[in-house]
């Protein structure tokens, strides 16, 4: 089974914006522009969720879809990967703040 990272699949869509191919999907959108692309990533999102609520191989294929677009439009708005990982990077370890939260038990 051909397999494809987060890294890959950023790199394909950051190639489809420095080297657009007119009949290629990735160009229309960013072509299309940026309210093109976060129309998108509402619409992939939502799908997330109405697949997450009918079962797991829609959930997954869903948020395949998700991922993809999230990857075109951090491409166009020029963040990297890098800087999401960094993002993520500064949480490791950090204490959840759940207690902080009213009623996060569930109390009345
Ligand atoms: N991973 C993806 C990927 N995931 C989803 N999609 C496309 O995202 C679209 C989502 O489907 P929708 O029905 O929501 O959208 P649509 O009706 O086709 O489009 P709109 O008219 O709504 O804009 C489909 O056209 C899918 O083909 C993807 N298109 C491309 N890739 C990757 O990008 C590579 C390059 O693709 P091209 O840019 O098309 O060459 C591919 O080989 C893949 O690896």
């Amino acid at each position: 089974m051909t397999k494809q990272t987060l890294e890959e699949l950023y790199d394909l869509a950051y190639q489809r914006h420095v080297q657009p191919i007119p009949e290629a999907y990735t160009s229309y959108l960013y072509a299309q522009g940026q309210d093109k692309i976060l129309k998108k990533v509402g619409e992939e999102a939502t799908e997330v969720i109405l697949g997450a609520k009918n079962n797991r191989e829609e959930l997954i294929y869903e948020t395949a879809d998700l991922f993809f677009h999230l990857m075109v439009l951090l491409v166009s708005t020029g963040v990297s990967l890098a800087e999401i990982e960094a993002e993520l990077g500064a949480r490791v370890g950090q204490q959840s703040r759940l207690h902080e939260r009213q009623n996060w038990r569930g109390e009345a």
